[in-house]
């Protein structure tokens, strides 16, 4: 892991008056900042409660200035996809609440009031340039079924192909806490994978992520660019939000583990600094940039590594788990001590060691009664026992992804 840690902004300057942070090394080239950016073509941007709400409620005039640099930014040539949080926040206005309401039902129905004004707003502030807004309310279990995962996929590619703006949100309304994301910093890097994006901008209420939180530590600094990821970098983060965020920066940096494995940046920026998106993309250094090292999944196996919540668990013997992680081997019944969980063919499963590590995700080839009569057998038993053989494996390798891959253990 490297952070280049700036005590300043713009302090540290290498011999030739270049700043460090102004060139990035990714996928063999080395380019300025400006160039680099306006590369990224499809941009998924997270703007948080504690950007677009204040202390009277929705924040119009922030809604406005953000989307005329996007329509800016599109002129340009980016794809703008927003994940906008917000209801809660600006419903608990509208109804006079003055703390976050506790139980689930205020909760759903504070975002179902805040959600119409929330939309309103960005529909009314895009209406300037003519151009025209989708809402999309997702829970994790649209995004849990691969089919409607796909459909999700076609539905972004066909409103980004008629250059109308995405604008998406966990449906709070629905969303109990089995089905929940977590909170929007994990939606926007599901919806980067699902779409393919080429950054993904999260824009907060500091300057970036600092290397200790800094409403505790006077002293902390700006960690401008972040190399790959590594539990160091989740350190730095605490997970207690603002007064009207949820999951605070500990969520945002586990928003960027997820798009640094797909192979996509992302960047944590001040979203209340002037015209920070079109700076950004001028190349200015603002915010901490998170570069991916190496992209550890592709096509299907985004959508795995990312599954909000799987259908069961198996546990496995030690010889299963060290075939799975060190030499990238299918799963065989005879390495599956235990099956939890009712589960049909094809779904994602936990696969997990005695001890209850999580190993990694995979599809299953046999559903859960069929591989509670094969575990622990030899694969040319299967048939024998179940009446036929869909394939020696339990689990494919190419449907399945470890946990904590090689590059996010050191
Ligand atoms: N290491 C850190 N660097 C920067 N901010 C941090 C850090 N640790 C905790 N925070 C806090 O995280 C908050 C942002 O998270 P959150 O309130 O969830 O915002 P949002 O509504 O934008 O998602 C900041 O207000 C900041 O005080
Ligand atoms: N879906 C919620 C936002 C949840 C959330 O992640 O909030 P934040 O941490 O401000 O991005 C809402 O619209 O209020």
């Amino acid at each position: 892991m490297e952070i280049d840690r700036f005590m300043g902004f713009h302090t540290f300057q290498n011999p030739e008056g270049i700043h460090d942070a102004d060139l990035i090394a990714l996928n063999g080239e080395t380019l300025d900042r400006s160039t680099w950016f306006q590369r990224c073509r499809r941009v998924v941007l997270k703007v948080g409660s504690a950007v677009l709400t204040g202390s009277r409620g929705l924040d119009r005039v922030m809604i406005h200035r953000l989307s005329d640099q996007v329509a800016e930014l599109r002129q340009r040539g980016h794809e703008v996809v927003i994940v906008s949080s917000g209801a809660v926040a600006s419903g608990m206005r509208k109804v006079g609440l003055k703390e976050r309401p506790r139980t689930i039902p205020q909760k759903q129905a504070t975002a179902a009031i805040g959600q119409t004004f929330l939309m309103h707003a960005w529909e009314e502030a895009f209406d300037k340039f003519e151009i025209l807004t989708a809402q999309i309310l997702l829970t994790n279990e649209d995004l849990a079924h691969r089919h409607r995962y796909l459909n999700a996929r076609n539905t972004l590619e066909t409103l980004l192909d008629w250059k109308i703006i995405p604008i998406i949100n966990e449906n709070d309304t629905v969303a109990v806490e089995e089905i929940k994301f977590g909170d929007n910093d994990q939606l926007s890097a599901l919806i980067a994978g699902l779409v393919g994006a080429d950054i993904v901008v999260n824009l907060t209420d500091t300057q970036g992520l600092y290397d200790c939180d800094p409403r505790t530590h006077a002293d902390a600094c700006l960690i401008r660019v972040v190399r790959g990821f590594s539990p160091k970098v989740l350190a730095c983060a605490t997970p207690q939000p603002g007064s009207v965020g949820t999951g605070g920066m500990w969520s945002k940096v586990n928003a960027a583990k997820k798009c640094l494995a797909s192979g996509i940046p992302m960047v944590i920026a001040p979203g209340r600094e002037k015209d920070v998106l079109l700076r950004l993309f001028e190349g200015e250094v603002l915010g901490t940039l998170f570069l991916p090292k190496e992209r550890l999944y592709h096509g299907k196996k985004v959508w795995l590594a990312n599954l909000p919540k799987p259908a069961g668990d198996l546990v496995l013997d030690p010889g299963a788990v060290r075939a799975l992680q060190k030499s990238g081997k299918s799963l065989l019944p005879i390495g599956i001590r235990e099956v939890r969980g009712s589960f049909g063919v094809g779904a994602p499963v936990r696969c997990l060691a005695e001890d209850g590590t999580l190993v990694g995700v995979g599809l299953t080839n046999y559903k859960a009664s069929e591989i509670e009569k094969i575990k622990g057998r030899h694969s040319h038993e299967i048939e024998g026992i179940i009446g036929y053989k869909h394939s020696d494996e339990v689990i494919h390798r190419n449907n399945f992804v470890l946990a904590e891959p090689a590059e996010i253990q050191d």
